[in-house]
């Protein structure tokens, strides 16, 4: 039966929205930004469900990443291109050791809302209320700056708007050629200490590739990504104005990005947010953290893909380094033997959170690798699909997390903390970990 009513959440619990003191701004806002064109094509997000039901079959693995939280002033050329980068030499160097496509998906153009463990935040004895993401409030420690603002959700699609422009100038204008991207990957293993236990490695896909071009191999595909966007469908309201009936199929899809996910926090089966994602067609992630049971893991299949179509639901298990080797089994083995077959990826960050003496939010490095090992175990020993990552990173050269092949030590990560919400990976510690899992595809590490 086709679904045309977006708004069928309204009357259910909705954890974790803004508290907008204006409503009539509100109204307004939404209205204006049902009226604005699509962020996306609806095709577009059909071909990402494609793509992962190749991941979902075990043909193909899925690289998704990016920042905790994208931030308005952070929409620049620079920041843009440097994550896009980053990604893209991941995804060169996972795609030549585990010999499958690799799907590439950002969390970028629409990253912009943050769930929150508490609802205020109080320094020096000053309590305001939290930071929620651009999309709502200000980072500012002022009164005035944590003020939930609709304007904001208009600044989220234009900044939206913006990125996702250059990310398709990109990848289709000659930036993202693979040849060039190798070359950057050798910059990294020639230039930093991290990068030169992968010599082998690079020196391998470097002979491949000579191998092509010798035999006059020379193939679009080399020239161009495809590459898609996604974020945490939080604020229901920015994500219900950018659903739309497809005028090819009259299905309803959110246009805001190709895929949207569903958090740790807002995953309840009855709440609204389940039922949002139920009633669109974009291919949709849930996070499940250690507490998930088999019965919230069946729930939601039967919610979210009740025709168990491969590529449609993500599970996306952060279960946390210590917990995943315990955590998983049951799940990924109780949720195949029904029959589903969901994507399985690994999200190493959100399970692996700790504070550091210095007060900073922070995770190891090694805790990060040793949650994807802990996954890849799980799945080869169930003879499931390790289908891929869910990182938070970003391609600059932030201190933020610690540890890494070029090593940030708990007293570096002062130096450029930057990130508004949790630490990310930078540039190198990214490629370092896509090198690591490319290892274990190979059965090396
Ligand atoms: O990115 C995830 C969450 O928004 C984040 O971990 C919440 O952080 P908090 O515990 O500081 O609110
Ligand atoms: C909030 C996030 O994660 P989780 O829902 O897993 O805590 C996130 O990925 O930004």
């Amino acid at each position: 039966m086709t679904v045309t009513n977006p708004h069928t959440w309204q009357t259910l619990p909705a954890a974790q929205q803004p508290e907008w003191p204006d409503q009539e701004a509100l109204r307004k806002t939404l209205a204006d930004l049902a009226s604005y064109p699509p962020l996306v094509f609806a095709g577009e997000c059909d071909q990402l469900r494609a793509r992962l039901g190749a991941v979902a079959r075990g043909e193909a693995f899925l690289l998704q990443g990016g920042d905790c939280a994208e931030a308005f002033d952070g929409v620049s050329a620079e920041h843009i291109r440097n994550k896009l980068k980053t990604l893209l030499q991941m995804a060169a160097v996972l795609t030549y050791a585990a010999s499958v496509p690799v799907v590439k998906v950002g969390r970028i153009a629409g990253q912009y809302s943050k769930p929150r463990s508490k609802s205020t935040e109080t320094r020096d004895g000053v309590t305001l209320p939290v930071y929620r993401g651009d999309s709502v409030n200000g980072f500012e420690f002022t009164p005035e700056s944590r003020i939930p603002d609709p304007e904001r959700l208009k600044r989220m699609y234009n900044a939206s708007a913006a990125t996702l422009n250059l990310v398709r100038a990109f990848t289709t204008g000659g930036y993202a050629d693979l040849r060039q991207v190798h070359a950057w990957n050798q910059d990294f293993v020639r230039n930093s200490p991290a990068g030169q236990r992968y010599e082998q490695l690079a020196r391998e896909i470097d002979n491949a590739l000579a191998f092509m071009n010798a035999c006059g191999v020379a193939p679009e595909e080399f020239r161009t990504v495809e590459f898609f966007s996604s974020h945490e469908a939080l604020v229901l309201d920015y994500e219900t104005a950018l659903t739309r009936v497809d005028s090819r199929t009259g299905e309803l899809y959110d246009v805001s990005g190709h895929m949207v996910w569903i958090g740790e926090r807002t995953r309840q089966l009855d709440h609204a947010h389940i039922e949002f994602a139920s009633k669109i067609r974009n291919p949709i992630g849930v996070k499940l953290g250690p507490t998930t049971t088999v019965d919230e893991a069946l729930t939601l299949i039967e919610k979210l893909d009740p025709e168990r179509e491969p590529g449609r639901l993500t599970f996306i298990t952060r279960m946390g380094a210590g917990k995943v080797r315990d955590a998983l089994p049951t799940l990924v083995e109780k949720v195949t033997a029904s029959g589903a077959q969901p994507v399985w990826i690994c999200d190493p960050m959100h399970g692996n959170t700790f504070e550091a003496s210095s007060g900073h939010k922070t995770r190891r490095f090694d805790d990060v690798l040793d949650e994807v090992k802990g996954f890849f175990e799980v799945h080869r020993a169930l003879g499931t699909h390790p289908g891929g990552i869910h990182v938070e990173l970003t391609g600059d050269d932030v201190t933020e997390c610690v540890g890494g092949g070029d090593e940030v030590l708990v007293d570096d990560l002062h130096q450029r903390y930057e990130t508004a919400c949790d630490p990310r990976l930078n540039r190198s510690q990214s490629l370092d970990l896509a090198f690591l899992v490319a290892e274990m595809y190979r059965g090396t590490v």
